[in-house]
C-alpha cells in the first residue's frame, strides 16, 4: 500500500530505535484524521492470532452509537516497546484504513492509545480468513463440501469488487493473497473482504521471504517486475489476485507446491505458470492466466475482472451443485472424451 509518508511522520517522535508511546504527540491533530476511542470502552477477551507485529484479540466495544450491545471488534496490539518502524506501519496502517470505505474493504473503527499500547480497532470478521475457510470446505470422503463452484465463485467477485474500490482510489494493497481476506460469517451469506493493510504482515511468515536482506516479501503472490524490480503498481494487485483465484479453486493449496521461493522466481520469470485446478472452468483458468500476463499493461484490470466472473457465474446454474467426488470425475471425464 503506497502512501506519501510525510502525512505519517508528524505522529512520531523523532528519536529513532525502541521508545514507548510518547505523550508528546499532537493527539487533536490525530483526532481529525482517525477516530480516537477510549481505552475503558475496550475489553479485551481472547487471543485470535499471533503475528511478528503484535496480536490480535476478539474483543467488546462499549457505547458504539444506537446499539443496545456491545459491538465484537478485532484488536490488533501493538506492545509499548515497539521499533519505530512498526509504530510507523501502525499509523500508516491506521490512516489509510480511515480513508477506505467499502462494502468488500475490512472497516476500520479506530485507535485506542495509552501509555502501555497502541490498539487498531477493526470490524470482528467472524467467518476468519478466507485460506482457513476454502481449506474446512475440502471434501471428506464422500461428504458433499459445504460450498459450490458458485459458491466459490461468489467469494472471488467480492474480494475483486475490493479491488476494484482500491484501483479506483489509486490505493495498492501490495499484499493480496487469501490469507489477507476475511469473510463476514461462515454461512451462505458470507461475505468477503480485503484487510490487514500493514506494510508488512507477517502473520504467516512462511509465505514471506527476505530478499538479498530486504523487507520480508512474498514472492508466490508477486510478478516478476515487483520481485526483480520493486515496480508496484495496481497491476501487482492484479497478479495477487490471480493467485487467490488459483487459491479459492483449490480449495486453499500454497501455490506452486514444492518450489522454494527463489526457485518460483526463475521459474515465473521464464513465463512458468501454475496449472489448471481441477475445480476450475477453463474460462476461469484463462481469466487467471491473464492477471498473469509478463506484461503488467496486458493484464486485465479490475473492472474486467469483476465483470468477467460475473459473467462466468451466470452461464451456468449447474455451478450450484455442491462440490462432491462424482461431480469432480464427471467433469474430468468429460473433459477426457
Ligand atoms: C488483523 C486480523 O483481523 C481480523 C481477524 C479475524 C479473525 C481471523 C481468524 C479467526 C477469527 S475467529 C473466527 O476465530 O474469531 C477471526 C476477524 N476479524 C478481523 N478483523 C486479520 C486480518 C486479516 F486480513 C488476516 C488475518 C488476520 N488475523 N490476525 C490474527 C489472526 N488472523
Amino acid at each position: 500500500t503506497c502512501y506519501d509518508n510525510d502525512t505519517v511522520t508528524p505522529f512520531l517522535s523523532g528519536s529513532g530505535g525502541v521508545s514507548s508511546i510518547s505523550p508528546l504527540y499532537d493527539w487533536s491533530q490525530i483526532n481529525d484524521i482517525i477516530h480516537i476511542i477510549p481505552r475503558n470502552k475496550i475489553t479485551v477477551q481472547r487471543m485470535i492470532g499471533k503475528g511478528a507485529f503484535g496480536e490480535v484479540y476478539y474483543g467488546l466495544l462499549a457505547d458504539v452509537a444506537r446499539l443496545q450491545t456491545p459491538l465484537p471488534v478485532a484488536i490488533k496490539m501493538l506492545p509499548s516497546l515497539c521499533s519505530e518502524q512498526s509504530k510507523s506501519e501502525f499509523f500508516v496502517e491506521a490512516v489509510l484504513l480511515s480513508k477506505l470505505r467499502h462494502p468488500n474493504i475490512v472497516k476500520f473503527l479506530g485507535i485506542s492509545i495509552d501509555e502501555n499500547s497502541l490498539y487498531l480497532l477493526l470490524e470482528l470478521m467472524e467467518g476468519g480468513d478466507l485460506k482457513s475457510f476454502v481449506r474446512e470446505c475440502r471434501l471428506n470422503g464422500d461428504v458433499p463440501s459445504k460450498v459450490s463452484i458458485y459458491d466459490l465463485l461468489n467469494l472471488c467477485i467480492d474480494v475483486a469488487k475490493g479491488c476494484e474500490y482500491l484501483e479506483q482510489n489509486r490505493f495498492i494493497h501490495r499484499d493480496i493473497a487469501a490469507r489477507n481476506c476475511l469473510l463476514s460469517e461462515k454461512g451462505p451469506n458470507r461475505v468477503a473482504k480485503i484487510a490487514d493493510f500493514g506494510m508488512t504482515k507477517n502473520v504467516f511468515r512462511t509465505n514471506y521471504y527476505r530478499k538479498n536482506g530486504k523487507a520480508m516479501v512474498p514472492v508466490k503472490w508477486m510478478p516478476p517486475e515487483a520481485f526483480h524490480d520493486g515496480v508496484f503498481t495496481t497491476k501487482t494487485d492484479v497478479w495477487g489476485f490471480g493467485i487467490i483465484l488459483w487459491e479459492v479453486f483449490t480449495l486453499g493449496r500454497i501455490p506452486y507446491p514444492g518450489k522454494s521461493n527463489n526457485e518460483v522466481m526463475t521459474f515465473v520469470a521464464k513465463g512458468g505458470r501454475l496449472d489448471k485446478p481441477d475445480q476450475c472452468s477453463q474460462e476461469t483458468y484463462s481469466l487467471m492466466c491473464n492477471c498473469w500476463m509478463n506484461k503488467p499493461e496486458d493484464r486485465p484490470n479490475f473492472r474486467n475482472i469483476t465483470e468477467e466472473l460475473i459473467q462466468i457465474q451466470k452461464n451456468s446454474d449447474l455451478l450450484k451443485e455442491r462440490i462432491t467426488n462424482e461431480k469432480i470425475s464427471r467433469d474430468y471425464n468429460v473433459a477426457e472424451i
